[in-house]
């Protein structure tokens, strides 16, 4: 099997245009040229973080999908000297889930709460207070009549 490709950070920082565009994450080294035009995030995203150095950061705080985790391997080239090229970079611990699906519908787009949000105490707070309520309007009902 081919041995995986080792790169220094001097010659991965020499790779930040848009003709020719590395990023570094988490130890591995992405060729993202072919991807510029068409990455979601922009092409101005790419290259500022290939330019930073070490796009790791950068990449976890977007919180990119298991889509894109998965669409990674298609531009890694190498590692990081020094990384240990057989360990897991962790990648994928750090992302929101492809089907949010779920989370959309705990909080809307802006983050907001929804509308109608109860746990099981307020659930049984409503209860509580509806059946009080009928009890009395019975009781009242009973002894007007
Ligand atoms: C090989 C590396 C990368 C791949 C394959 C990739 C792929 C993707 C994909 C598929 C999306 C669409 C949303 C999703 O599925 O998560 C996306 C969104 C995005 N990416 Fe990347 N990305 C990479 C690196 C980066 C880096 C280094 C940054 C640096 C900031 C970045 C910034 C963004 C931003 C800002 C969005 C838009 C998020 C949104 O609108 O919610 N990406 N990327």
């Amino acid at each position: 099997m081919e041995e995986p490709k080792v790169y220094s950070l001097s010659e991965i920082s020499r790779h930040t245009s848009n003709k020719d565009c590395w990023v570094l994450i988490k130890g591995k080294v992405y060729d993202v040229t072919d991807f510029l035009e068409e990455h979601p995030g922009g092409e101005a995203a790419l290259l500022e973080a290939s330019a930073k150095g070490d796009a790791t950061e950068d990449f976890e705080y977007v919180g990119h999908t298991i889509k894109a985790i998965r669409m990674m391997s298609k531009y890694c080239i190498g590692f990081l000297e020094g990384c240990d090229a057989s360990q897991d970079t962790g990648i994928s611990g750090t992302v929101k889930e492809e089907n949010e699906w779920a989370s959309l519908a705990a909080k809307s787009k802006h983050g907001k709460k929804p509308l109608v949000s109860m746990n099981l105490f307020e659930y049984l707070l409503a209860i509580f207070i509806f059946v009080v309520a009928f009890v009395a309007w019975y009781n009242l009902n009973k002894a007007s009549s």
